[in-house]
């Protein structure tokens, strides 16, 4: 099973909003807004829409912050791999609200649970919430995490690409 996805944090100053999620995959921990990008949907438009479902909130610009794997293995096989763009915003609209999905709740940036998240949370997001853009491949054997590595991305100081 091959999943693309997505992760958006709000910012509101030194603060940053997470969800306890109640159903589905990492039910019972905290994470970002997101879910699934569906078929004719940017990985933005989804973040936005997953915000709204929600939370009930409009994010009205989002910062792209970094691209992630996760892959998990069970009996030597893979079960899933989710690539999942990550972003943040901090102009939106709405004030968050509880769904059936989702409790929010903001946290003072230097008190994110951690130990309450998924394990690969504590190597990239401290990052991509000082404004770095990340690559990184997180390996689990059932969602216990393995191996990982983790890229920062550089803004690029020439264009890629010359038109003339
Ligand atoms: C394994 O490592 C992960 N870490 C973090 N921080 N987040 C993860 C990890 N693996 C998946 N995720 C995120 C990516 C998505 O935001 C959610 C999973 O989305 P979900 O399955 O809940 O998708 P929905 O479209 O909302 O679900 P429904 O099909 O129930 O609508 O977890």
């Amino acid at each position: 099973m091959i999943l693309v996805e997505t992760l958006l944090y709000l910012v509101r100053g030194g603060e940053v909003l997470l969800i306890l999620k109640k159903r589905g995959l990492g039910a019972g921990l905290y994470n970002g807004v997101g879910g699934k990008v569906k078929p004719g949907e940017t990985p933005e438009e989804a973040a936005v829409r997953e915000a709204v479902e929600e939370i009930g909130v409009k994010p009205l610009q989002l910062n792209w912050g970094g691209l992630l794997e996760f892959w998990n293995f069970v009996d030597g096989g893979v079960e899933s791999v989710h690539y999942v763009h990550v972003f943040t915003s901090n102009s939106y609209v709405g004030e968050p609200r509880e769904s059936e999905e989702a409790i929010p709740q903001w946290f003072r940036k230097e008190e994110v649970p951690y130990d309450k998240m998924w394990e690969d949370d504590r190597y990239w997001l401290p990052v991509v919430l000082g404004g770095g853009r990340i690559y990184g491949r997180f390996e689990f054997q059932k969602w216990k995490l393995r191996r990982w590595s983790l890229y920062l991305l550089e803004e690029a100081s020439q264009p890629l690409l010359d038109l003339v």
